[in-house]
């Protein structure tokens, strides 16, 4: 599988080569081209030549036609798929056929469709006091697209965060220019050739390869050609593509980190909470920007949950690496400076021995921590990696204030089997989701995003499609 570059309706391999290796054994198993400026410009020009071409003549029934399409594409290539997504990213293979690659699908599909449901408003006007009813008017609303657009996304779950955004920016009429994790190419190739084989026209779609600072990134969201941004990460690297993009005024739209809260009420059905818990805190080695690193439970059942959840991550099995040495060395120094703190490891804390060939790549154990206070390191910033911390609390107020005590604001599960406090608490938290009795259940209509450090504005259904697309107000005097 050769990672290539796809600009203008072509694929092209320029810039130097740089290695891919397998999180799961360390070898190296490729390499990619890293895009020179000369390459980024090129595919924003291509983009802005699509919106006065083909591409920008097409109607939104065109549009879904095509989204359609590259939905069908993905599933007739689903396996190919599987495959570079895990070799890429060394996650179990079962996620990344039961979740990554049918979003992906799906994520086109649901935008395909919601280009029909897109009500758009209309007010019948009479302005009192104009002379002869001059003041008598019909206001109506339409949408343009935004025009060039650059979308930057993550390694963790590259495929369908790629997609996640791509998707509604084609569906609004933009053109694309997409810019892949360096760590996590090949599959984002595979949906070029997709589109490719798709009929989009030339410029409507195009991705560059390549780090980001000082690199493809940063040459894309620096670039004054590009009307707006699209970017999946880290908080600090928002913050940089913020500052990057400030001489142009670019809007962006930012999905960023999170140190997710979960809170178990004394009435919770416990076994769910565990349950819950393995999977929100260890699901792909805790590399998801939605899994818990946080945990808080209500004291009568706190020494009984720590058990418990201390149990079956011991037991876990079959869990991916992280995705690079780079993150396993800040997870791996994550562990060590919560010992540092203080903190009593009840599961977890080091590297597993297999006794093949994972013992060269990159895996963590599975971690659970308690006794930390709240303003320890460990407790307030990001790891991403297979871990929680583990804390009790005695009411109702004080499980709220735990929660919101963070400067990230994204996720948060809620386990009680009393509905009016579910009502009460889920509202409170501050943060763009709030899980109750379950983790991750995606409707793809709903707003999805965080609030504080964890984000700027929401993605999904029509909350995408309006930032990727202008309003604008038509009033034609009657
Ligand atoms: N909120 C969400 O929906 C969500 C989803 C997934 C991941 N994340 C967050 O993403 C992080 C993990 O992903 P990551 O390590 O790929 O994040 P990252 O910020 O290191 O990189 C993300 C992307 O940005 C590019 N990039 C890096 N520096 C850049 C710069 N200066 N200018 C332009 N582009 C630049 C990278 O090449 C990559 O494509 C975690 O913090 C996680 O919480 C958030
Ligand atoms: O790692 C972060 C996961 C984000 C998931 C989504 O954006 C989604 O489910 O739509």
């Amino acid at each position: 599988m050769r990672v290539r570059h796809y600009v203008g309706g072509g694929f092209r391999t320029d810039g130097a080569p740089f290695a891919l290796v397998d999180p799961v054994t360390g070898g190296e198993v490729g390499t990619a081209p890293e895009a020179p400026r000369a390459l980024v410009d090129e595919a924003v020009r291509s983009a802005r030549a699509a919106l006065s071409g083909e591409w920008g003549a097409a109607s939104p029934e065109e549009r879904s036609a095509a989204l359609r399409r590259i939905a069908d594409g993905i599933d007739a290539r689903f396996e190919e798929f599987v495959d570079a997504e895990v070799r890429d990213t060394g996650k179990p293979r079962e996620l990344a056929a039961t979740v990554d690659i049918p979003r992906a699908a799906g994520n086109f599909r649901a935008y395909a469709d919601l280009l029909y449901g897109r009500p758009e408003r209309a007010y019948s006007t009479r302005v009192p006091g104009w002379s002869g009813g001059a003041g008598q008017a019909l206001n109506y609303t339409v949408r343009r697209p935004l025009g060039v657009v650059a979308i930057i996304s993550p390694w963790n779950l590259p495929l369908l965060l790629l997609t996640w955004k791509v998707a509604p920016a084609l569906a609004a009429g933009n053109a694309v220019v997409a810019k892949p994790s360096e760590e996590t190419p090949t599959t984002a190739t595979l949906l070029a050739e997709v589109i490719h084989e798709a009929g989009l026209p030339a410029g409507a779609f195009n991705l560059v390869h390549g780090h980001g600072a000082d690199a493809a990134g940063a040459f894309l969201t620096g670039h004054p050609g590009v009307d707006a941004i699209a970017f999946t990460g880290e908080s600090a690297t928002g913050a940089a593509i913020m500052r990057n993009a400030a001489d142009h005024v670019t809007p962006v739209s930012f999905e960023l980190g999170g140190k997710n809260p979960a809170l178990v009420f004394a009435d919770a059905d416990l076994e769910a909470a565990v349950d819950g818990t393995v999977r929100s805190s260890f699901t792909h080695s805790g590399q998801i920007c939605l899994c818990t690193e946080r945990v808080y439970v209500e004291r009568p059942v706190f020494d009984e949950f720590v058990e418990r959840l201390g149990e079956r991550a011991r037991k876990l099995d079959g869990y991916g690496p992280m995705i690079s040495a780079a993150h396993r060395d800040k997870v791996l120094s994550y562990y060590r400076l919560a010992v540092e703190e203080g903190a009593t490891v009840v599961a977890g804390g080091g590297v597993p021995v297999f006794g093949d060939d994972r013992d060269n790549g990159f895996h963590v154990e599975p971690t659970v921590l308690t006794g930390l206070p709240e303003q320890a390191r460990t407790v307030r910033e990001e790891i991403f990696g297979p871990v929680c911390h583990v804390a009790p609390f005695d009411t109702e107020e004080e499980a709220v204030r735990l929660a919101n005590d963070s400067e990230y604001g994204l996720a948060a599960t809620v386990w009680t089997r009393d509905l009016s406090r579910a009502h009460r608490v889920a509202p409170r938290i501050e943060s763009g989701i709030v899980w109750v009795n379950c983790w991750n259940l995606r409707d793809l209509r709903t707003p999805f995003g965080g609030v504080k450090a964890s984000g700027i504005g929401r993605e999904g259904g029509e909350y995408s499609l309006d930032f990727f697309s202008e309003p604008v107000n038509v009033c034609i005097q009657i």
